[in-house]
């Protein structure tokens, strides 16, 4: 019998566990399940616990190690950057993947020389531990990146100080290396408050669906960093702005025209639709690109987003620790502009997993079935045809790197297996997705992410091969 375990009490997952007939371990102490659905912060505790390394081969936990090193917002910055580095090096086309960004405060100088460079343009700037639009703020001054720092480090110091410096308040001085923050409180600058935020080029230019923004929610299942294999779900959705967008200035702190989480439009009253939770299917996205921009733009633009989500798992290939027993369906947040091209916002290791309407509950349901239908071994397919305790050696062999993954299973199309990438045979399967060899990363002749593997200074991390 499968055993599962979650602290994570979601009916997607739930039911989708109770639907196998596997069977729940509830006692927190239990070790004896198969798969454990946990959120980070438990991962982490079981990480940071070392009991990770006491898995036994029958078990699945749906999390990388170091998942942040895709999912925290400077860390994936820093990989993209590197990653498009080295293939320029090694005369690689890797597109641009985010929006021109700067990790604060270390890259501050850097932020205000491609600033000045600008006549107008606007930035946004992002807390790196928060989420659901909490602490952002759109600028299109210097000044008002001083001010707001000013702002909320007299907020954060319950009124002491406010003002000081763009150093002070970006942190310079106290994190100069060797620097004692108890070395002398006289000396020591006040806590900066914009530490730890990201300031990225706004897209000020979004495509719009009824004069009105839209980002898009991408579900992305990784089985496994080495080799990479990568599914894209064919199912995800378009979130939408309350109000027309504007490019106004005058607009520019009203968050109901700039962001697009559910969790600030849901703020917005009368505006917010529940019946439909400001979402649209992307199948329908699809149908209105193709209707109104063109079949070929509409294909390429997928293809565009297919390479988008490949690239960026490469950009984190190296640094992830592969570690078997694990598994991640990622949310991948794109926003696309006017001219079609897609540009990756974030990625979400815990994508919200809350349904609030039918359509979200269908979806999200069919997204975490067909995930388990991958990464689980097929001896756990059926009531009752797991495994029981020590893993047999048929689980064995379904953690091993030779594993076959199917091109297609339900909603989620295989769009990249790096062994596949290797021999040639195979450069994308996701037809629903893209069609043709527009998905291939390095297609013509370019390196494979193997070249761009040995080329890197740092290596993948393989435990428990
Ligand atoms: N560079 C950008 N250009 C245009 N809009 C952006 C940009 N970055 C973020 N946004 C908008 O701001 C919203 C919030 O950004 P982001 O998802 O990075 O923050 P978050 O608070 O961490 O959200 P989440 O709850 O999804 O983790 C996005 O959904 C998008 O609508």
């Amino acid at each position: 019998m499968v055993r599962w375990k979650t602290d994570f009490s979601k009916w997607v997952i739930t039911s989708n566990f109770e639907r196998r007939g596997w069977q729940e371990v509830h006692d927190e102490k239990d070790e004896s399940w198969n798969i454990f659905w946990a959120n980070v912060g438990t991962m982490r505790q079981v990480f940071a616990s070392d009991s990770l390394q006491q898995l036994r081969p029958d078990q699945l936990i749906n999390h990388f190690p170091n998942h942040y090193e895709l999912t925290r917002k400077d860390l994936l910055v820093k990989n993209v950057k590197r990653y498009r580095r080295h293939a320029r090096k090694l005369g690689v086309a890797v597109p641009e993947l985010v929006p021109s960004t700067f990790v604060l405060p270390q890259e501050y100088a850097l932020f205000v020389e491609e600033f000045r460079k600008q006549t107008s343009s606007t930035y946004i700037l992002k807390p790196n531990g928060k989420a659901q639009g909490k602490g952002i703020f759109l600028v299109n001054k210097l000044s008002q990146v001083r001010e707001r720092a000013a702002a909320a480090a007299a907020a954060s110091a319950h009124g002491a100080t406010g003002g000081g410096s763009v150093a002070q308040l970006f942190g310079q001085a106290s994190s100069r290396p060797g620097t004692s923050s108890s070395s002398s409180s006289a000396a020591t600058p006040m806590r900066p408050a914009l530490d730890n935020y990201i300031v990225s080029r706004y897209i000020g230019n979004p495509l719009l669906l009824g004069g009105k923004k839209f980002d898009l929610r991408l579900y992305v299942l990784v089985p496994s960093y080495s080799p990479l294999v990568v599914y894209l779900a064919t199912l995800g959705f378009a979130r939408f702005c309350n109000v027309k967008y504007t490019r106004e200035l005058a607009q520019l702190d009203n968050m109901f025209v700039h962001l697009t989480n559910v969790a600030v439009q849901k703020g917005g009253g009368d505006e917010y639709n529940a019946a439909h939770g400001n979402k649209w299917a992307l199948a329908d996205l699809r149908l209105h690109l193709e209707a109104t921009r063109g079949h070929a733009a509409t294909q390429q633009l997928f293809a565009d987003m297919q390479q988008l989500v490949v690239h960026t798992l490469k950009a984190v290939q190296l640094v992830m620790i592969n570690d078997k027993h694990c598994f991640e369906l990622y949310g991948f947040d794109v926003i696309i502009d006017s001219d079609l091209q897609p540009w990756l916002i974030e990625v979400n290791a815990s994508p919200s997993l809350t349904t609030t309407t039918k359509a979200d509950r269908l979806l999200k349901f069919k997204i975490i079935n067909d995930a388990l239908s991958i990464v689980t071994p097929p001896s756990w397919s059926g009531s009752g045809a797991g495994s029981s305790g020590k893993g047999s050696s048929r689980n064995r062999k379904s953690a091993a790197a030779d594993r076959q993954y199917p091109p297609a299973l339900g909603c989620m199309q295989l769009i990249h297996d790096e062994r596949s990438e290797a021999d040639g045979s195979r450069r994308t399967t996701g037809e629903a997705v893209v069609t043709g060899d527009k998905g291939s990363a390095f297609g013509g002749g370019a390196a494979t992410s193997r070249q761009l593997a040995d080329a890197s200074p740092r290596k993948v991390v393989v435990l428990h091969g």
